[in-house]
């Protein structure tokens, strides 16, 4: 009997709290000696990545919300849409509430903001992280996890210690069980640009076969061409140009692909869009051009261009 593969899953978590509540702290406990490759992430997203928690089950990529962390733009008019756009983008968002200090004002403002997004059109789900555990008695702690639950409705509730290692993988397997199944996006836990394209391939060969899968069955492959920054935009609302081919293998499936008059092309493009637009969390324009490369599944040179 043959067992199935285990599955694993991929995906971004980011941390909020007041300043001084732990959140670096917690990111070097979970991700080890891996924080110290981690040199940012392209400049095409709003993402900045802080580490990568790589293991054999999961990769979990925890990246920061600009503005999220800051004292002065915390209350600013801008955390209203970050939350609402940033935060709903991220597969889970933990919430970092240190044990020594009582729940006060900044967090009840950072709680109501993470209602909406624990409401919003994603849902997605927020843990409540109680940090440094290490200086408080086992008492004070008890009273403190109940004021935290009382103050939202959280997916779970994790007390920790960054310093001391308590909990450290417990909050990483919460963490991992609300990510979705998927491959690890960046392989080894390494950072490249490649990831990135790959999903961003990915999304767009999704959208083109959505409906006529039996007509196109493996015969189209997606190369992204590039992916860049718009130049001369205005920094607080960047566009990026994604341009991608889509490559099938006769006349009749790029007319298949195109629709008529371009109209499934058309729908395909937004379709795609709005995935790389999550993904990457900025405006994108998207060209796609549709293109015949014959019988690419039997020709090992073409095959090794489209990146097979
Ligand atoms: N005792 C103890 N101290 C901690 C723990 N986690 C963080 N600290 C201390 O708390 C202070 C703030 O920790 P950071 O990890 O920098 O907090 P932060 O939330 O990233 O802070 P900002 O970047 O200002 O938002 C530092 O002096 C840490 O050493 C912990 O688990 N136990």
């Amino acid at each position: 009997m043959t067992t199935p593969a285990p599955e694993h899953r991929s995906g971004f978590a980011c941390f909020v709290g007041r300043p001084n509540a732990g959140k670096s702290t917690l990111t070097n406990a979970l991700v080890g000696q891996k924080v110290a490759i981690t040199s940012g992430r392209p400049q095409t997203t709003r993402h900045t990545i802080r580490g990568i928690v790589h293991r054999d089950d999961a990769q979990l990529i925890l990246v920061d919300t600009p503005g999220l962390h800051r004292p002065r733009t915390l209350l600013g008019e801008r955390l209203n849409l970050l939350v609402r756009d940033t935060l709903s983008e991220v597969d889970v968002v933990a919430f970092c509430l240190p044990a020594d200090q009582k729940v006060g004002p900044g967090d009840r403002f950072i709680a109501q903001q993470l209602a909406d997004v624990m409401r919003g059109r994603r849902g997605t789900p927020v843990v409540a992280v109680v940090t440094k555990t290490d200086l408080v008695d086992r008492d004070t702690l008890a009273r403190h996890l109940m004021s935290v639950d009382a103050l939202g409705d959280w997916a779970d509730i994790v007390p920790v210690s960054g310093v001391e290692g308590f909990q450290v993988d417990t909050l990483a397997d919460v963490l991992v069980s609300y990510l979705p199944e998927g491959p690890e996006l960046y392989p080894g836990g390494e950072l490249t640009d490649e990831p990135e394209s790959v999903m961003v391939a990915e999304l767009v060969r999704e959208a083109a076969l959505e409906g006529v899968r039996d007509e196109l069955p493996h015969s189209l492959a997606v190369v992204v061409d590039e992916i860049t920054p718009r130049e001369d935009r205005d920094p607080a609302n960047p566009l990026v140009d994604v341009r991608v081919n889509i490559f099938v293998e006769r006349d009749s499936q790029k007319a298949i692909v195109i629709g008529k008059g371009g109209s499934r092309l058309r729908h395909v493009g937004t379709e795609a869009r709005r995935g790389i637009e999550a993904l990457l969390g900025t405006k994108v324009y998207l060209d796609m051009r549709v293109k015949v490369a014959k019988d690419w599944q039997r020709d090992p040179k073409q095959l090794n261009r489209l990146g097979f």
